[in-house]
């Protein structure tokens, strides 16, 4: 559905070479990971030589009415230091392996956030807000677990189930050999696992998205769910997701409970039998030798406990992969926003913008603008007007270098769009939307918008000029009130009029302009109106209209319809016309013809 899929826990593919590719964050890190491995094989040895020194004790010294004072102290002494050791060695690898888990997942949070950025709009117009928060902090979050745990688990149990096998063979070949056979059994038990879990850990991670989705829809349209009294249907189909997840949760409980410990204990136990018959058998013929019997019952524990382990990783080992090929999938998205092409860097200077026979479309089958010309001389005001889905904003997206242009070429003073850097872009064309965009912050910072070369002089003068300093005086704080997510706290007057400002602030020489529609009372419309008419004063203006009563003095009015630009020309001239301006002026002013 998306470029990257929507219904997140149904796409389970990985692509091949997925896992490699995520080692090969670990690169960089080699070094620490030589040791983090060393400490691990020296814990691994350390565990494994314990039996070892029990063996000796009971095959030497362990002789009835005889307490062998010494060897008891010695050898006790030596099993307390492997114990140490072991203890010693496994935190030490643990605590370098998380903190080499911490520092990839950092890097690739961090890097997944710079692609993020350096996406094109387009990419974001397909997918969903959800999904791209869900690449970068759940999936980001299963990779590390797979760093944390799962690879330190894997790598530490394979290297126990290395050292055991070894013991056992130093021990005795031919017992060894016979629990060997028992590897097709154990690599047969744990793809049964895997094939009877799987499908059940899948649906529980659904069910996970579908409350996340349904927890994101609610929080986010509270107004809209209180407004309407949707609170009980709402608390219902909630309430059904989460009976649909408890359920397969139980699912996910009784399989565990069932596969995991009995079925393995189960095997563990036969073979325990294997392994003591073998030595009852023996002592018909042989002396039986206590210390290897005792050695091998204690191996065979320590060789269930790291399959036991292994195989309830498996699933999130699994789950890690699956989130490291979306990750990747962002990562070698080819979508990119429009940047600079050509090593020319022209600047703005005058702020002259023409469109040249421009056409567009999102999605390279239907054009939602075709051949538009005009050009804006410097310091004029460009308007444009027209129905809903004309193609208005469109047109801005195109000026602002949000979407590349298909057909014919912008220009801004001679220069191609396409040739500015984007830097230069940013810095002398200012943004005014209709939904003003408040960051958490405070208002001098929003204003400011992290250019530390605006002093705190320029932002009140900004202000003052918008005639915003007045209500930010007035708040408490001044121009350090904070303001929360989206400038809630503020009425939708005083959030443009602070927008403003912070346009204003930055002084640029092209103003763009999407007028807003939201009803606000007189006084602020008012403030509004002269704050804007201040600010096209000497630049160059492209505005969208919506109130044909703020733009009369513009200096070229453009009647969009259908993505053509159908009528051109003042105010007057587009009355006299008595075309689409005309009837939609009369439709704003109430009907009468007199007071057009
Ligand atoms: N991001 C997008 N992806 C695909 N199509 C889009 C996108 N944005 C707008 N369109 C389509 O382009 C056409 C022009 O839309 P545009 O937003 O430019 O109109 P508008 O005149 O600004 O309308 P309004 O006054 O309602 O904002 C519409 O048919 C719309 O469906």
């Amino acid at each position: 559905m998306t470029e990257i899929g929507l219904d997140e826990s149904q796409n389970q593919t990985v692509a091949p070479g997925t896992f490699w590719r995520l080692m090969g964050y670990l690169r960089p890190h080699k070094g620490r990971l030589l040791v983090a491995f060393l400490l691990l094989g020296l814990a691994t040895a350390a565990d494994v030589l314990q039996p070892i020194l029990v063996k000796i004790f009971i095959d030497q010294n362990l002789i009835p009415r005889h307490f062998p004072e010494t060897p008891l102290v010695e050898l006790g002494a030596g099993y307390l230091l492997l114990v140490l050791l072991t203890a010693c060695f496994n935190v030490l690898q643990l605590y370098l392996f998380q903190v080499l888990a911490l520092d990839i997942i950092q890097r690739l949070r961090v890097d997944l956030f710079d692609r993020v950025q350096t996406l094109a709009l387009s990419f974001f117009d397909k997918t969903p807000v959800g999904v791209l928060v869900s690449r970068i902090t759940n999936d980001t979050q299963s990779i590390l677990d797979m760093f944390m745990s799962v690879l330190s688990t894997f790598v530490q149990n394979v290297a126990v189930l290395i050292g055991v096998m070894v013991a056992m063979f130093v021990l005795d070949v031919r017992l060894a050999l016979y629990c060997l056979a028992l590897f097709p059994v154990i690599f047969a038990v744990m793809w049964l696992y895997q094939k009877v879990t799987s499908p059940v850990f899948w649906a529980t991670r659904q069910r996970v998205a579908l409350i996340n989705a349904k927890l994101n829809e609610s929080l986010q349209g509270m107004g809209i769910i209180q407004a309407m009294r949707q609170e009980p249907r709402l608390r219902r189909e909630f309430g059904e997701i989460n009976e649909a997840h408890r359920r397969v949760r139980y699912r996910n409980t009784q399989l565990n409970g069932l596969l995991t410990r009995p079925l393995m204990e189960v095997i563990y136990l036969l073979t325990l039998m294997l392994v003591l018959g073998f030595f009852g058998l023996r002592s018909f013929s042989h002396v039986v030798n206590i210390g290897i019997l005792y050695a091998f019952v204690s191996y065979l524990s320590r060789f269930f406990e790291p399959i036991n382990n292994m195989m309830q990783r498996l699933n999130f080992f699994q789950t890690a992969m699956v989130s490291a090929n979306r990750v990747f999938q962002i990562l070698d998205n080819p979508s990119r926003r429009p940047m600079s092409e050509g090593d020319r860097a022209p600047t703005i200077t005058r702020g002259e913008v023409a469109f040249e026979d421009v056409s567009f479309s999102y999605d390279g089958e239907k054009d939602v603008l075709e051949h538009i010309s005009f050009t804006a001389k410097p310091g004029q005001t460009v308007a444009l007007v027209g129905h809903t889905g004309s193609g208005k904003s469109s047109t801005i997206n195109l000026l602002m270098r949000f979407y590349p242009v298909n057909r014919g070429r912008i220009t801004i003073d001679g220069h191609d769009l396409r040739e500015f850097q984007e830097e230069e872009l940013r810095q002398k064309m200012g943004l005014v939307l209709q939904d003003p965009f408040l960051f958490v912050g405070d208002i001098s910072s929003n204003i400011r918008l992290g250019d530390t070369q605006i002093t705190d002089q320029e932002v009140k003068a900004a202000a003052e000029f918008v005639q915003a300093d007045g209500f930010i005086q007035r708040l408490p704080g001044g121009y350090n009130a904070p303001i929360g997510e989206r400038g809630a706290t503020l009425s939708t007057g005083q959030r443009q009029l602070i927008s403003f400002a912070r346009t204003m602030a930055h002084n640029p020489t092209i103003l763009v302009l999407d007028e807003a529609t939201a009803s606000v009372d007189t006084e602020t419309e008012d403030a509004i109106q002269d704050a804007l008419r201040r600010m096209r004063k000497g630049r160059t203006t492209i505005a969208i209209a919506h109130r044909l009563s703020t733009i009369q003095d513009a200096d070229l009015i453009l009647v969009l319809h259908h993505g053509k630009v159908v009528e051109r020309g003042t105010h007057q001239q587009l009355l006299a016309e008595r075309g689409l301006y005309h009837a939609m002026y009369l439709l704003q002013q109430g009907g009468s013809e007199d007071s057009a």
